[in-house]
């Protein structure tokens, strides 16, 4: 079952300049940075209470960040759902027609396990979903 939106992922071409950005703009400073390597990204996040952000900057040009920012430019990047059991809702999905970007749940940033799913069957919105590890 999908539980809450997790965080909210947005794309960003120097995430030292964003951090500045939306540290001004939260009033509180990114609570922790961490590179996932296997997705060619730099991440950092910001709570606001209950409600994550999470930049992104690329850290190789065949990251799905590049090619994003390359193509649509800075923004908002995709929504997280926090996801009681992944692998049920994985087949779950699956089985409603949608597309998993990923057959078994992988490594993600904040001890995450997390799938995506296709925009293309999702209105235009890449949808993670992520449990905690
Ligand atoms: C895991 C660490 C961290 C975490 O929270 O733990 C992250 O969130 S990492 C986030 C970065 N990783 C990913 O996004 C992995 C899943 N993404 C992918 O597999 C690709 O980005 C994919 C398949 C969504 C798009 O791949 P690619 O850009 O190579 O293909 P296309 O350019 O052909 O795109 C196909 C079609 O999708 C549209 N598109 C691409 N990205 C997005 C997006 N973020 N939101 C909405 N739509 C998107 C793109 O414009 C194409 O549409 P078209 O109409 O054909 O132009
Ligand atoms: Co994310």
């Amino acid at each position: 079952m999908l539980t809450n939106v997790e965080h909210i992922g947005i794309a960003v071409k120097d995430i030292s300049a964003s951090n500045d950005l939306f540290t001004k703009l939260f009033n509180v400073p990114p609570y922790k940075s961490e590179s996932v390597e296997s997705e060619g990204v730099t991440t950092s996040f910001f709570k606001i209470n209950e409600t994550k952000v999470e930049l992104l900057e690329a850290t190789n040009p065949d990251s799905a960040i590049a090619k994003f920012i390359e193509k649509k430019g800075e923004g908002i990047h995709h929504i997280a759902f926090e996801v009681d059991d992944i692998l049920a809702e994985m087949k779950r999905l699956e089985a409603e027609g949608f597309t998993l970007l990923n057959p078994t749940p992988k490594r993600g940033a904040d001890n995450k396990l997390v799938c995506f799913l296709h925009p293309k069957g999702t209105n235009g919105v890449l949808i993670e979903l992520c449990q905690s590890i």
